[in-house]
């Protein structure tokens, strides 16, 4: 079913198959019922190649529980999704093993490994997926600290020894393993100060724009909504109430859509300054 309100550059006709080609993730008619309690109800859903998709709702609205069905941590009870082309998670072990190697996963408040050094955690994917000799992996996972912005020193600290951004970071580091074409990350800016999330937010529009990452962004920060997000979705009563760019929130009449994005918040974040590109739907 499609969403109440789609974007206005959603395909049609003869545009149609070429925006397809870059849908890398089509959720189509998901359910998710625990129990009597429905949570998706018929949800549907694209995330394109190279974009920076925000996914927002009110708390409990099933934002994680989306994000878990699509990575395959949830069963569902209707519907299909489709990663890179192949039917997840209905797929064979190796059609399952192909998706998962071109995926990463930073889970809310990093979930890093406490027992392993940074380094080890991010060679976690490699050791599971990849044969690779211990110095390769090394040498990659050293590389992966570069990207992500983290000194060298921090590859033998345990996460205990790093400050809440330098979780984030190692975690980012994690998902960014393999070399995965789209990385899911739920709230990735929660608990950092307001400098440590943009700079987080900036770290993933470089990957983006260097590496040609798609990125699924679970979020309640409207800072990186408002900044880094190329598309934004909006999840509530089980299903896409309104997708787009910042521009379609901004004009959607919905309660709760239009007390979150002309909130006091938004207002302050949609200062003189920014408010030319959140009107052009620039963001
Ligand atoms: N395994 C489960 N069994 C039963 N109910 C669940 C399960 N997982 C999630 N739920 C319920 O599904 C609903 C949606 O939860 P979810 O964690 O997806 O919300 P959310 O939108 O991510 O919220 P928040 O913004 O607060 O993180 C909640 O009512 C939650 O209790």
């Amino acid at each position: 079913m499609p969403p109440l309100v789609s974007d206005p550059a959603r395909p049609n006709g003869a545009a149609a198959a070429s925006q397809d080609d870059d849908i890398i993730i089509r959720v189509e008619d998901v359910t998710v019922r625990f129990g009597e309690n429905t949570i998706l109800d018929n949800l549907s859903l694209d995330v394109r190649r190279g974009e920076i998709l925000g996914f927002v709702g009110p708390s409990g609205s099933g934002k994680s529980v989306l994000l878990r069905t699509i990575l395959g941590l949830n069963q569902k009870q209707g519907g299909t999704i489709d990663v890179f082309g192949i039917n997840y998670p209905e797929a064979s072990d190796d059609d399952r093993l192909a998706v998962e190697r071109r995926w990463g996963v930073l889970f809310q408040h990093g979930a890093l490994f406490s027992s392993l050094t940074v380094l080890e955690n991010i060679e976690v994917p490699m050791r599971e997926y990849l044969d690779l000799s211990p110095a390769l992996m090394h040498e990659l996972a050293r590389l992966k600290l570069d990207l992500v912005g983290l000194p060298q020193d921090a590859a033998g600290k345990f996460p205990s020894e790093l400050s809440g951004g330098m979780i984030k970071r190692a975690a980012l580091a994690r998902a960014l393993a393999l070399d995965p074409d789209v990385v899911f990350l739920d709230e990735p800016t929660s608990g950092l100060d307001p400098i440590g999330a943009a700079d987080f937010d900036q770290l993933i529009m470089t990957l983006r724009d260097t590496l040609g990452l798609s990125v699924y962004m679970v979020t309640h920060d409207l800072d990186s909504l408002f900044q880094a997000c190329d598309r934004i979705a909006v999840l509530g009563d089980g299903k896409v109430l309104v997708e787009g760019p910042l521009s379609t929130m901004l004009a959607f009449d919905h309660p709760w859509v239009k007390s979150y994005f002309h909130g006091k918040r938004a207002r302050t974040i949609v200062a003189p300054e920014n408010a030319g590109h959140a009107q052009e739907g620039i963001v």
